[in-house]
């Protein structure tokens, strides 16, 4: 049977690379920024912009209405995202907004691609690094097309963690953050670090430069394709209270494996966050 999905795993890398292109030149001009949710959930004209680029272009290729679309800007105005078992991409044009408007190089395409709620393909270009991750389901995770895997630490003493402190500014929610971050550091941790990318903090996870990342606030468009690659990489997802991962949740942990992710679930404060699917 002709492989269906490589067509379009093809073009995703094809468009996610136009689009880091698009980001870095727009980088190089005066950014005008934007709020949404808050004072701090910045979003710039080159987000909405690069979002309508990849989607018309996937359109273009595929078919007005051939697939849906669940995309970071757009989102906003159609309300609850749900995710339905037709063909549908899930793109955060640009992962890091507040990274690209302060000029801090960790700035990221991120395209994931689901079939029957199962994720097909991911692709996160990381764009001012030029490191493009990808993985299709069952055929492995690469980088810049060198395979990648995730490290093989068990001791929780020799790993280094991920997480974000996010843009939720409520004083309760920021308190049990930094209390989950102080509980993980007095473990101890070799370190915590955070690429202020969802996306790309996945992709640290699964070619093995850290042990973990999990963070509760994400939307499914920040992490669908890292989770791909994870999961590729030879990484487990789950949700942060060692559930199954469910990609609406607004919350997930990825890890090398689960030793590491048990060890570090224990330490996790959970805090209330509204479901992208409204459910
Ligand atoms: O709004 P953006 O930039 O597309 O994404 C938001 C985000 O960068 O912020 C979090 C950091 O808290 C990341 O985990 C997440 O990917
Ligand atoms: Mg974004």
């Amino acid at each position: 049977m002709a492989d269906e999905w490589q067509d379009p795993y093809d073009f995703a890398v094809e468009v996610a690379k136009i689009a880091g292109k698009i980001i870095r030149r727009a980088a190089e001009e005066e950014i005008k920024v934007n709020t949404k949710s808050c004072t701090v959930d910045l979003v710039t004209a080159t987000d909405v912009r690069v979002e309508k680029i990849i989607i018309g272009a996937i359109k273009e290729k595929f078919g007005e209405d051939t697939h849906c679309f669940i995309g970071e800007e757009s989102a906003a105005a159609k309300g609850p995202s749900v995710l339905t078992d037709k063909p549908t991409w899930i793109i955060d044009p640009v992962d890091g907004t507040t990274n690209f408007v302060h000029g801090f190089p960790f700035v990221a395409v991120s395209i994931a691609f689901a079939v029957n709620k199962e994720l097909e393909f991911g692709v996160v270009y990381s764009c001012f690094e030029d490191k493009l991750y990808k993985a299709r389901k069952g055929k492995g995770a690469y980088c810049d097309d060198e395979k990648i895997e995730v490290s093989d630490i068990k001791d929780i003493h020799k790993s280094v963690v991920i997480s974000e402190f996010g843009t939720n500014r409520n004083v309760d929610v920021v308190t049990e953050i930094c209390a989950t971050m102080k509980r993980i550091l007095l473990i101890p941790v070799h370190g915590i670090r955070g690429t202020g990318t969802a996306a790309t903090n996945m992709c640290m996870v699964a070619c093995g430069a850290v042990e973990a990342f999990f963070e509760i606030g994400i939307h499914c468009w920040d992490v669908a394709a890292g989770a791909v690659i994870v999961q590729e990489a030879g990484g487990v997802l789950l949700d942060v209270d060692g559930g199954p991962f469910d990609l609406m949740s607004r919350r997930m942990m990825s890890a090398n494996n689960r030793t590491i992710a048990d060890r570090v679930i224990k330490e996790i404060k959970i805090f209330p966050a509204e479901r992208d699917d409204g459910k």
